[in-house]
C-alpha cells in the first residue's frame, strides 16, 4: 500500500478511538504523539497502561502480584495492593514536582519498589526510564539527562554516590528517593521510601485521576535506553499502546496463561532497564494476574538457584550468556559427580536430546522419571512449562545441552524497539535454532535478500516504537518511509514462516578480497568443535584472510563477577583428556600447552574443512588471557558481544568534554573501543586502526 493511502487508513480507524491529534508514525519529541498501526490485521482498542491496570484490578485484584523477601520470609502484596501503591506513589512524584512527559529515573535491583515507582511514573504523566545498575556516574548522567529526569529512584547508598556525583549536573533534577537501606546522610531533597510514600498521602485523588483521564495511548510513557552495543544509547520511546498491546499480545503468542485459566509465576532478576526483563516480567504480569517474585540483587552471582528452587517458577527467561552459564555450572556438577552416576546422567542427556531432536520416545520416560527430573528439580523447574531465551543469538550447544534435560528453550527474537518480542516459540510454536514465527498481528518482511534467501528482517506492528527521543535523523535512518522498522540484522524464513537469525548487517565481515563473511555460524562452530572456548571473535574486515580472537573457559569471582585465572572444571576435564595437567588460563596461553594448542588447531580444522571458500577459513587465531565479562567492558547488560561499542572519535570527544564538566577523568561506562584495545593490545599482538565509526571487528586485525 502506497504511504498515503496508508496513513489515510490509519486515521479513518483512529478517529474512532480517543487519540491525541497525530500526522505521523514517528516523532522524536518526548511530548509527542504518533499514529497508531491500526489496521484491518490489528484492530484492538488502543489502551493506556493505568486502563490495563484497572481492569487487571477487576479481574484479579484478590490474588498476590508481588513477592519480596523481607527478613527469609517472603511478603506479597495482591494486586488491589499494587494499584494502590502505584497511586500513591504517582500523587508522591505530583508532590515532588514530576512535570508532564518528564522522566523519572529508576537506578537499582528488581524490586516492588521499582515496580511501583514506574507505574507510578505512568499514572502521574511522566515517562518511566530505567538506569542499567551497573552504570557508572557518567552513563547514568548520560541517560537522566537526556530524559530530562526531575526524580531519580535509586537503590540504596551505592547507587545513591552515583547520582551525588553528577546530581549539580542535571539541571531538571528536583529529589531523590531511596528504596532500600538506611539513608547515612540526611541531605534535602532526598528522601527514604517511607518519607516518600508519606508525601502522596495529601495529594487529593482527583488531581492524579485528571492526569489519568488526560492520558492518549498514542503518547510515550517508557523510555527504554539501548545499552550501547550499538553506538551511543538511544532513548527508544515507546508509546502507552506500544507497552500495552506487546503485553498482551506478544506474552499469548508465548503462550503466557490469564491468571483466571493458570496464575503465572516467576522470577524478576533480568535488568529491568532493558526491554526484555521490563515487559516480561513488569507490564506482562500487570496483563495477566502474574505473581511476581523478586531474586535477590546478588542473584546472578550465585543466589538465583536458590530463589528457583524455593519458588518454582511456571516460567523462566534468562538471555544467552544466563542459560550458559546455568549450563557451563551443570557440567561443573556432573564432573564431579562418582562414575556410576555421572554415567547415568551421561546416558539420560542422551536419550533426551535424541527424543527431542527426533521424536525417538523409546527409553525416554525411564531416562526423564528416573534421572532428568530429578535435575530439574534441582534447577528449581518442577513446575517450569515455559523457558524463554532472548536479547541476543543462543548458541546450537546450549540450545541442545538442555533439550539433554528435556529443557526445550523457546526463542524470542525483537529489539528495544520493538518494545520485546516481535517473533515468538512456544511450546507449539517451535523449531531448533529458530527465533519463531511473527507475533500475531504483526508483520515482517526481508530486504535485500540474497540467492539465499538471506535479507535484513524489518518489522511492522504496534509494538513498533515512537521514535529515538530528540534524535531524528537516527529515527529515519531506522524507520523507512512506508513505516518499516529496519533491524540491522540479517535473516532467512522457511515455508512454514520460521525466522532464522544469520548475522547482523553491521557485523558482515567484508574480507579484502571482497566476500561477505557471517560471523557468528563460524564462531558458534568453534565453540561447539573445541568444547574449552567460552568466547570466539572472527575479525577479518577488508584483510586478506580471517582470524580469531579466543576465550577459555574459567570460573568467575563469586564476588565480583570478574572472570579469573582458573580455568572452569569442564575445562580442566578437557585439559586431563587431552594429558595437560593445566588448571589456569595462564598455564595454556602464550603457546605453553602444546597439547591444548594442537587441539584447538585440530577443531578449527574441522571448522576449516566445512567452509564454503577458502575465503571463509580461519587462518589464524590467538588465545586471550582474560575471558569477557560485562565488568571487563566487551560484553553489554545482555552479555552479547558489542558489535559496533561506540563512535570511537566521537566517545572519545564526549568522554573529555565530559571528564572537564564533570572534573573527572575522560572514562565512560560504554565507551567500550578504547578498553577494548587496551585489553586487546595487552594480551595478544593486535593491531586497532582507530576510526570513526569503529567496530571491534572491522577495526581489528591480528598480526598473530
Ligand atoms: N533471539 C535472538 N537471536 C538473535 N539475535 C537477537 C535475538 N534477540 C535479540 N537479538 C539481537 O539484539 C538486537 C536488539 O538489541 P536490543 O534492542 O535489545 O538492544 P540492546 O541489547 O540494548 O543493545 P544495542 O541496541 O545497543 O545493540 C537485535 O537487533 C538482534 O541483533
Amino acid at each position: 500500500m502506497k504511504a498515503e493511502a496508508k496513513k489515510k487508513n490509519f486515521e479513518e480507524v483512529q478517529t474512532k478511538v480517543v487519540l491525541a491529534p497525530a500526522q505521523l508514525l514517528w516523532t522524536t519529541e518526548a511530548n509527542g504523539s504518533v499514529l497508531l498501526r491500526m489496521d484491518e490485521s490489528c484492530p484492538q482498542e488502543a489502551i493506556t497502561v493505568h486502563q490495563m491496570f484497572l481492569t487487571s484490578v477487576q479481574k484479579y485484584g484478590h490474588l498476590s502480584a508481588l513477592a519480596s523477601k523481607k527478613k527469609d520470609k517472603w511478603e506479597k502484596i495482591t494486586f488491589s495492593e499494587y494499584y494502590h501503591l502505584c497511586r500513591v506513589a504517582a500523587k508522591g512524584f505530583l508532590k515532588l514536582g514530576l512535570e508532564r512527559f518528564h522522566s523519572v529515573a529508576i537506578l537499582g535491583f528488581n524490586s516492588a519498589e521499582w515496580f511501583i515507582s514506574a507505574v507510578g511514573t505512568v499514572f502521574a504523566g511522566g515517562i518511566m526510564t530505567g538506569i542499567y545498575a551497573t552504570n557508572s556516574p557518567e552513563a547514568c548522567h548520560y541517560v537522566a539527562n537526556d530524559s530530562r529526569a526531575n526524580i531519580i529512584v535509586v537503590e540504596n547508598q551505592k547507587q545513591l554516590d552515583k547520582i551525588l556525583q553528577i546530581k549539580e549536573n542535571l539541571p531538571h533534577l528536583k529529589a531523590i528517593v531511596q528504596y532500600s537501606g538506611a539513608l547515612l546522610n540526611k541531605l534535602p531533597d532526598l528522601y527514604s521510601w517511607e518519607e516518600f510514600m508519606a508525601l502522596g498521602l495529601d495529594v487529593p485523588d482527583k488531581e492524579l485521576d485528571d492526569i489519568i483521564s488526560s492520558q492518549r495511548a498514542n503518547q510515550c510513557c517508557v523510555l527504554i535506553y539501548t545499552s550501547g552495543t550499538t553506538g551511543m544509547p538511544k532513548g527508544v520511546m515507546l508509546s502507552q499502546d506500544n507497552i500495552t498491546w506487546t503485553a498482551h499480545h506478544a506474552s499469548r503468542a508465548g503462550d503466557m496463561q490469564p491468571a483466571e485459566i493458570k496464575q503465572e509465576v516467576l522470577v524478576s532478576y533480568l535488568p529491568l532497564s532493558h526491554i526484555a526483563a521490563q515487559i516480561y516480567d513488569l507490564w506482562t504480569g500487570i496483563q495477566w494476574g502474574e505473581l511476581v517474585y523478586f531474586a535477590q540483587p546478588d542473584a546472578l552471582k550465585g543466589s538465583l538457584i536458590n530463589t528457583l528452587r524455593e519458588v518454582r517458577p511456571t516460567s523462566h527467561m534468562g538471555v544467552p550468556r544466563v542459560w550458559e552459564k546455568m549450563m557451563e555450572k551443570i557440567k561443573e556438577g556432573i564432573s564431579q559427580c562418582g562414575y556410576i552416576k555421572r554415567k547415568l546422567v551421561t546416558w539420560a542427556m542422551s536419550v533426551s536430546l535424541e527424543a527431542n531432536l527426533r521424536c525417538n520416545s523409546f527409553l525416554f520416560a525411564l531416562a526423564d522419571g528416573l534421572v532428568l527430573e530429578k535435575l530439574r528439580a534441582e534447577l528449581g523447574f518442577t513446575c517450569c512449562s515455559k523457558f524463554f531465551s532472548g536479547a541476543a543469538p543462543i548458541g546450537s550447544e546450549t540450545l541442545q545441552f538442555f533439550l539433554g534435560l528435556n529443557i526445550q528453550l523457546y526463542e524470542a527474537y525483537g529489539m528495544s524497539e520493538t518494545s520485546g518480542p516481535h517473533f515468538m516459540s512456544n511450546p507449539k510454536v517451535h523449531k531448533l535454532t529458530s527465533c519463531g514465527k511473527v507475533v500475531p498481528g504483526c508483520k515482517f518482511k526481508l530486504a535485500n535478500v540474497d540467492k539465499d534467501g538471506i535479507g535484513e528482517v524489518c518489522f511492522w506492528g504496534r509494538d513498533i516504537f515512537m521514535g529515538f527521543l530528540n534524535m531524528e535523523d537516527k529515527t529515519k535512518e531506522a524507520l523507512d518511509e512506508d513505516g518499516w522498522l529496519h533491524s540491522g540484522d540479517l535473516g532467512k524464513s522457511d515455508e512454514e514462516g520460521f525466522l532464522y537469525i544469520t548475522g547482523r548487517i553491521k557485523e558482515l565481515i567484508i574480507t579484502a578480497g571482497g566476500e561477505n563473511v557471517p560471523p557468528l555460524p563460524i564462531e558458534d562452530a568453534v565453540k561447539k568443535q573445541v568444547p574449552i572456548i567460552s568466547n570466539a571473535m572472527l575479525i577479518g574486515d577488508k584483510r586478506k584472510f580471517l582470524s580469531m580472537l579466543l576465550t577459555l573457559k574459567c570460573t568467575t569471582s563469586t564476588e565480583t563477577m570478574e572472570p579469573t585465572d582458573d580455568l572452569s572444571s569442564e575445562a580442566v576435564e578437557y585439559c586431563k583428556q587431552l594429558g595437560s595437567q593445566a588448571t589456569k588460563v595462564s598455564d595454556i596461553t602464550g603457546e605453553k600447552d602444546k597439547a591444548v594448542y594442537q587441539a584447538i588447531q585440530e577443531g578449527i580444522d574441522r571448522v576449516n574443512s566445512r567452509a564454503i571458500s577458502n575465503a571463509q577459513r580461519i587462518q589464524k587465531w590467538t588465545i586471550l588471557g582474560r575471558d569477557f565479562s560485562i565488568s571487563g567492558g566487551e560484553l553489554g547488560p545482555t552479555m552479547k558481544l558489542p558489535m559496533k561499542p561506540l563512535n570511537c572519535f566521537l566517545g572519545l570527544v564526549f568522554g573529555i568534554c565530559f571528564g572537564v564538566l564533570l572534573k573527572c577523568p575522560p572514562s565512560f561506562n560504554f565507551q567500550l573501543s578504547v578498553r577494548w584495545q587496551q585489553r586487546l593490545i595487552q594480551n595478544v599482538p593486535v593491531h586497532f586502526s582507530i576510526h570513526p565509526a569503529f567496530n571491534i571487528r572491522k577495526s581489528a586485525s591480528t598480526s598473530c
